[in-house]
């Protein structure tokens, strides 16, 4: 390993409650909500092909206007109460908003900013009243902060001249200001959600991304804040030099899950997830592969069976309401968890082998396991093979006790006699484990 002054400087995971605390709760949602909502990914008859939160970047909206956008930002129609028992219902235990996206608008009246709610016809602080209706529901908020300002006259993307440096040293001091004014204000958030830390003016200087990261710490001891803020002095982002993770948990899994246990290695880690292709802010028409719920459910249970959490993105309208889509996938998702979310809350990697029909989740501390089952095999039967030293004592599907086939040496069928579902079955197995312990209930002899 080379010597870093500014890398990782935890080995390991975070021990602390407030880590556990996010561990445990598994199932967050992103709100992406701002200005762009507006053109909502068309402007002018033309629709725009990329993320509608980046349409600013479009050649065929002029920056003035797009600018200016702020002048009809009026979400009469936002309810906080109702976003945050719609997210309750879903059965998400975080929520992650956007504070502010690339474009720099503000949901809060900053102090540092004169590109806020405060200047929209709307007038009032859109974060407070969600903060505190989504606390009240007992989900806790995380603030997405985007580092990238494309508002500011100081932000540089590159240093090319003193004029830049001059520049952006004022720009981190805005960055500072801001992220302490909101903790300031909304004391109750639990972590950071950084985005827009690729450019070269931030990851060159390693040193001010973690005197930034120690200086939050210190200022809200216990905040979670993932691997997007930092870069350490050689510019290496989430993992530094030394091939270490900075930050609290892995938060490059951005539209994209890893696929067996060794890809996470023994990190934290969280995915981030949009309903469409790539569309985080509102986007009028969704073009492309709409994912359903019990896609989006295999996601979740995959990221928990993989020892990570699983963020379900929204785009609300201008006007402050949600999309028919999305209020319909909240509902569904929230009717499957609210049986289900046993499984999924306080989830952990199990250890057993991986089998197809589906994904194992064991509760975290216990001798608990969860198979969740996606994939029903035409034989009807699933194939368990218990982890060495660890013995099946019984087997249950909601109420019902089944007796598994014994198939082999610690190996076992358990079959679903004509069982068919339209939403994933879970099963829940109690094991014993240890090279002492006494047999499961199952492998006596015939
Ligand atoms: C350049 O590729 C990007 C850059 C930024 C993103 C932003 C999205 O706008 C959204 O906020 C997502 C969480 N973030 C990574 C996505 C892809």
């Amino acid at each position: 390993t080379i010597a870093l002054q500014h890398g990782a400087h935890r080995i390991g995971v975070r021990t602390d409650a407030d880590m556990a605390r996010w561990r445990s709760l598994r199932f967050g949602q992103f709100i992406h909500w701002g200005v762009y909502a507006i053109p909502g990914g068309e402007w002018k008859g033309k629709t725009y092909n990329g993320a509608a939160e980046w349409i600013r970047s479009w050649k065929e909206l002029p920056h003035e206007e797009y600018d200016n956008l702020y002048r009809q930002f009026n979400p009469v129609n936002f309810d906080a109460q109702q976003w945050a028992s719609q997210a309750k219902e879903m059965g998400a235990k975080y929520m992650i908003i956007t504070t502010k996206h690339h474009d720099g608008f503000c949901l809060w009246p900053s102090k540092y900013s004169k590109y806020t709610i405060a200047a929209s016809p709307y007038k009032k602080d859109l974060l407070g009243p969600m903060v505190a209706a989504y606390n009240k529901a007992g989900i806790d908020v995380y603030l997405y902060f985007s580092i990238i300002d494309w508002s500011h006259p100081d932000y540089r993307a590159s240093l090319k001249t003193a004029a830049d440096s001059a520049a952006n040293k004022r720009f981190q001091v805005f960055v500072k200001n801001q992220l302490a004014e909101l903790l300031q204000r909304y004391p109750t958030v639990k972590g950071f959600w950084f985005d827009g830390t690729w450019d070269d003016s931030w990851k060159r200087d390693g040193a001010f991304t973690d005197e930034l990261e120690q200086y939050l710490q210190s200022i809200h001891p216990g905040l979670v804040m993932g691997s997007r803020l930092r870069a350490d002095e050689k510019g290496a982002r989430h993992f530094d030099s030394n091939g270490r993770l900075m930050g609290d948990y892995e938060q490059g899994w951005e539209r994209k899950l890893p696929e067996k246990i060794e890809d996470v290695h023994g990190n934290d880690w969280e995915a981030v997830m949009t309903v469409p292709e790539n569309q985080w802010g509102y986007n009028a028409q969704w073009a492309g592969h709409i994912k359903t719920a019990n896609e989006l459910l295999e996601m979740l249970v995959k990221s928990v069976s993989l020892n990570g959490n699983f963020v379900l993105n929204f785009g609300p309208k201008a006007d402050g309401t949600f999309r028919t889509e999305e209020q319909q996938l909240m509902t569904q998702i929230g009717q499957w968890m609210k049986i289900n979310g046993e499984a999924v809350y306080n989830g952990t990697y199990a250890g057993f082998e991986k089998q197809d029909w589906g994904y194992y989740i064991r509760k975290a501390g216990t001798d608990s396991v969860y198979m969740v089952v996606f994939n029903i095999p035409v034989s009807g039967s699933l194939r368990v093979k218990m982890p060495a030293h660890t013995s099946l004592v019984s087997v249950s599907l909601q109420q019902q006790t089944l007796t598994p086939e014994l198939i082999g040496r610690n190996e076992y069928f358990i079959h679903l006699s004509g069982k068919q579902s339209d939403t994933p079955v879970v099963i829940l197995l109690k094991t014993t484990s240890g090279e002492n312990k006494e047999k499961g209930n199952f492998e006596k002899a015939k």
